[in-house]
């Protein structure tokens, strides 16, 4: 019998969106939110917010996205609680989008694609945020470690930071540092958008990047990838600004989330529902 080849990350996304609605939500374990959910910000805490998370969102939500950092911030131990939510995650069929935000030179990059999208990665995620600040090319381990193993990445773009703008905005030659972005995603999802899917190489443009796609002449239907859109809620991004900022692409927008639904925790019911119905309004906006 011929194996079956493994589906992409474009396709198990596209499925997982169709199925649960847009919204990637966000675990980001900040000091302030752990202890307004009466927890002690310690280790102890770290593993009961994470597992309340873990219990309202999976099955519930197409996409989960936790932040490295606030986990490595307790050592080895938090990163243990990490690996566990991703494994947990991905057994009840959520995907699992890992906010780390890597970049290096090549063969350190390849250490980190076979850490977080290799085959023999302890915790694999679906997808991994990546930096392409040493160049686009400098991803490649990322782009080739994932797309072997049916996952994806998501690459910089346009951050929801301000202070962004002083490299994403800057022009070498004719194209601006976003662009490169634009146009290197796009050359990686050519075969998948030939046969009219959604390609595995993603782009992140926050929701509060205002007019700058537009400035930048940015095509970001033609990447033909997800395109993950943090900012929403908590540093003001609206459902009226991703109808701004994407335009015709608001199809592929991947809307992001963290403290605005965690901030409904520590009700495990509570925290569910604030992420469908931020969902199901997303739903209704990107239709
Ligand atoms: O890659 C990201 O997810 C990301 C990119 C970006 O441009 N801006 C941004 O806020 N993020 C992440 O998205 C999350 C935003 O959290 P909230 O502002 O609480 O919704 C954080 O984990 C950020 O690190």
């Amino acid at each position: 019998m011929t194996p079956q080849p493994q589906p992409t990350f474009g396709q198990r996304l596209r499925a997982a969106t169709q199925e649960h609605g847009p919204l990637c939500a966000g675990i980001d374990p900040h000091r302030a939110l752990v202890e307004s959910w009466g927890l002690t910000y310690d280790l102890d805490g770290l593993s009961a917010f994470t597992a309340t998370c873990v219990e309202a969102f999976a099955g519930h939500v197409a996409v989960v996205k936790p932040q490295s950092a606030f986990f490595e911030a307790f050592g080895s131990r938090g990163v243990a609680v990490l690996e566990g939510a991703i494994g947990q995650l991905r057994a009840a069929g959520t995907l699992v989008l890992l906010d780390a935000k890597r970049g290096d030179i090549g063969s350190t990059m390849a250490a980190y694609a076979e850490a977080y999208l290799g085959g023999s990665a302890p915790a694999p995620a679906d997808a991994l945020t990546v930096s392409p600040y040493l160049g686009f090319e400098s991803l490649r381990p990322a782009l080739d470690t994932a797309a072997a193993h049916g996952r994806g990445v998501f690459v910089l773009a346009l951050t929801s930071n301000p202070e962004g703008k002083d490299v994403q905005h800057a022009r070498l030659g004719a194209l601006s540092v976003a662009e490169t972005m634009v146009l290197g995603a796009a050359a990686e999802n050519v075969q998948a958008r030939a046969a009219g899917e959604l390609g595995s190489t993603g782009l992140v443009v926050g929701a509060t990047v205002g007019t700058a796609v537009q400035e930048l002449g940015l095509d970001l239907a033609a990447v033909g990838g997800p395109l993950l859109a943090p900012g929403v809620g908590a540093q003001g991004g609206t459902a009226e600004d991703l109808k701004r900022v994407f335009g015709d692409a608001l199809p592929n927008v991947l809307p992001a989330s963290s403290r605005d639904v965690l901030s409904a925790g520590p009700d495990v019911a509570g925290l569910r529902d604030r992420a469908r119905a931020t969902s199901d309004r997303l739903a209704t906006l990107l239709a």
